[in-house]
């Protein structure tokens, strides 16, 4: 089930809400200009299959999210927990960093923990196949996929480069929680 933990940046253990309402989920963050928006993931496609089949399963909904919202570039993060790159690609994402264009993410399979500082609040979310989840431009943030990585998430970015982080050398990330083993599902 996906999920909604807010905290205040000093509370890493006191979550102030927690909520699995998709409709209050969308809602609370709509508040800090992030979508959070339920598609079909309508495709069979599994943590691990190859990104080209996921592009052309999804080809239909790709274009039109390019048409609509001007994407120029599209790649897919697929991962299952026997990736021998595991912890290198969870390492990866794992501190505090931000982009200079939204990120804009299409859970179709499996699920991951993103978790984004805004002012003096940590917003926690826990996102499920369905999920499309666009943070605004400059936002700080982290993402953790867990020690045992199962998922596949479309992302759609505007700069031609893909995937460029800026990492702003905090250590919030690490006082917040982790996504741990047994929590994915
Ligand atoms: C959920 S896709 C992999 C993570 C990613 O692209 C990102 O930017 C995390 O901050
Ligand atoms: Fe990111
Ligand atoms: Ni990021």
């Amino acid at each position: 089930m996906s999920r909604l933990r807010i905290f205040s940046e000093n509370e890493p253990g006191t979550p102030q809400l927690s909520s699995s309402d998709r409709a209050q989920i969308a809602n609370e963050l709509q508040r800090i200009g992030v979508i959070f928006e339920q598609w079909q993931a309508s495709a069979p496609v599994a943590p691990g299959d190859a990104p080209e089949k996921i592009m052309e399963a999804y080809r239909a909904d790709i274009d039109r999210l390019i048409a609509e919202r001007g994407f120029k570039t599209v790649d897919v993060v697929s991962i299952a927990p026997d990736n021998p790159q595991r912890e290198a690609m969870r390492t990866k994402f794992l501190d505090e960093h931000f982009h200079k264009e939204d990120e804009v993410r299409f859970f179709v399979a499996g699920s991951g923990l993103f978790t984004l500082h805004v002012e003096d609040k940590v917003y926690e979310i826990k996102c499920e196949q369905g999920d499309l989840i666009g943070v605004p431009d400059s936002t700080k943030h982290w993402f953790d996929m867990g020690p045992e990585p199962s998922f596949v998430a479309i992302r759609f970015f505007t700069e031609p480069d893909g995937w460029v982080g800026h990492f702003t050398g905090t250590d919030i990330a690490q006082r917040f929680p982790r996504y741990e083993k047994g929590q994915a599902g």
